[in-house]
Formats: structure tokens, C-alpha cells, sequence
């Protein structure tokens, strides 16, 4: 469903920070993305959603050819990619069931429609009880789940998470993880950018490990 060949990407005229990077996230996977901090973990997940350009090579997202996408095809095609940024970019002003919902109000749904749907996912991430709390009130790790909740809202086909267990402690990043598995059981893919070996070595997962510019793929 996503694929990279030789995929090079600089930012301005600065240095290639990825290097010939040729690989593919098959649908139904669950991977981790790695290496050491810089190395270029949300420079590709940035790639992966449409919204940084490769300076060289060809991203194919949903046999769709990256560089032949117009502005207008944008939209349709990242509703099938959930993202949970690093920084959460949940909205202040709006409730946790209002920054979930956001994503299906902005497509002109009723709410009768979703309420249902939001509450329910809140419950699964554990929520049930916050939906009507602001961010600036919430946990760190409550935001992380309202920002995934959120990134699940449209039922996407690829959930990419970076370092969603970077700030939480140990028993809510097994929670987290916990999660995702289930998420991936469910039919999602899965991408979890991650700088922790102890939380990877708990899973027996694919593992694509970016190192000076270069990605490696250990299966
Ligand atoms: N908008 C930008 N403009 C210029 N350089 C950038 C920009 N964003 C990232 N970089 C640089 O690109 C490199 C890769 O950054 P990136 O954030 O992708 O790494 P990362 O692996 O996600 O790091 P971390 O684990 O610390 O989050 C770094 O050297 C960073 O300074």
C-alpha cells in the first residue's frame, strides 16, 4: 500500500537527510521505525502522509503516484492515513469528543451521525471519562490517546504513530501497545516510530531502521 524506491529528501539546501531509501508497507502490517534521534523518523513520516516532498525517487501511496498527486486528490487520499504527530496538534478550544469528532464534522456529518462512533472509541482508548475535558487540562498521556482516537476517527487503512510511548509511563505504554496490536488484529496497518529497543524487544516485529540516511529492513 506504500512504497519508497530510492527515495532521497534534503530539506532546502541543507544535507540528504535520507539516502536511497527503497522499500514497502504492506496492508495489514504492523512495523516499528527506528534509529537513533535525527536520524529522520518524522522527516519519513511526513513522506509517508503527503506532506513534505521527496527531493529524489518515487513514493507510490496507495498505488497512487506521490508526484502525480494535484492538491485537490490530497485530501481523499491522507483520510486513509491516520497520524499521531509527536506534538499531538489538538486544538485547545475544543473538548476531547470535539477534537475526535473534528475530522468527520469537517465533512459535513451530523453529529447524531458520529456520537456514537466517538464515545466508543474514547472508551477503547480509555477516555470514557474525559470527553468533555480541554487539552490544557489534560495528561500527557491523555493526549496522546485523544490524539489517537482522533487519527482512528475515519477508520484509516495505515495509523502512523511517532514515539507514542516517548512520554507516558511504563504501565500506559504497555496500554498503548496493547492497542495497537489490537488495532492491527483488526486489519490496520500499523507504523510505530520509536527510539525504545526495550519496548521493540518486547514484540516480534518488522523493523525498519534508519541509520546515517539509510534505511534497513529486518524482518
Ligand atoms: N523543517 C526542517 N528543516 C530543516 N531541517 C529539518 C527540518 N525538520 C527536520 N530537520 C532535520 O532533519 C533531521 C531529521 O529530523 P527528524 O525530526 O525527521 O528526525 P527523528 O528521527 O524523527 O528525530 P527524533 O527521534 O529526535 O524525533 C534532523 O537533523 C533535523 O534537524
Amino acid at each position: 500500500m506504500i512504497r519508497f524506491e530510492n527515495v532521497g529528501l534534503r530539506y532546502g539546501m541543507g544535507p540528504e537527510i535520507l539516502r536511497d531509501l527503497s522499500f514497502q508497507i504492506a496492508p495489514r502490517s504492523f512495523q516499528f521505525l527506528t534509529g537513533p534521534s535525527g536520524a529522520g523518523k518524522t522527516t519519513l513520516i511526513r513522506l509517508i502522509f503527503l506532506s513534505l516532498k521527496p527531493t529524489r525517487g518515487l513514493i507510490t501511496v496507495f498505488n497512487r503516484d506521490a508526484a502525480s498527486l494535484s492538491k485537490t486528490d490530497l485530501p481523499a487520499l491522507r483520510r486513509r492515513i491516520g497520524v499521531v504527530f509527536q506534538d499531538f496538534r489538538l486544538l485547545d478550544h475544543l473538548t476531547t469528543f470535539e477534537n475526535v469528532a473534528l475530522p468527520l464534522r469537517v465533512l459535513g456529518n451530523e453529529e447524531s451521525s458520529y456520537r456514537a462512533d466517538v464515545v466508543e472509541l474514547l472508551r477503547w482508548v480509555g477516555l470514557g471519562d474525559r470527553m468533555h475535558a480541554f487539552p490544557p487540562v489534560m495528561s500527557g498521556g491523555e493526549k496522546q490517546r485523544a490524539a489517537l482516537a482522533r487519527a482512528l476517527i475515519g477508520k484509516p487503512e495505515i495509523l502512523l504513530a511517532d514515539e507514542p510511548t516517548g512520554n507516558v509511563d511504563p504501565p500506559l505504554a504497555r496500554r498503548l501497545m496493547r492497542l495497537f496490536v489490537e488495532l492491527n488484529r483488526l486489519g490496520t496497518s500499523v507504523v510505530i516510530a520509536t527510539h525504545d529497543i526495550n519496548l521493540m524487544n518486547q514484540f516480534n516485529a518488522r523493523r525498519l531502521v534508519i541509520e546515517e540516511g539509510r534505511l534497513t529492513v529486518y524482518d
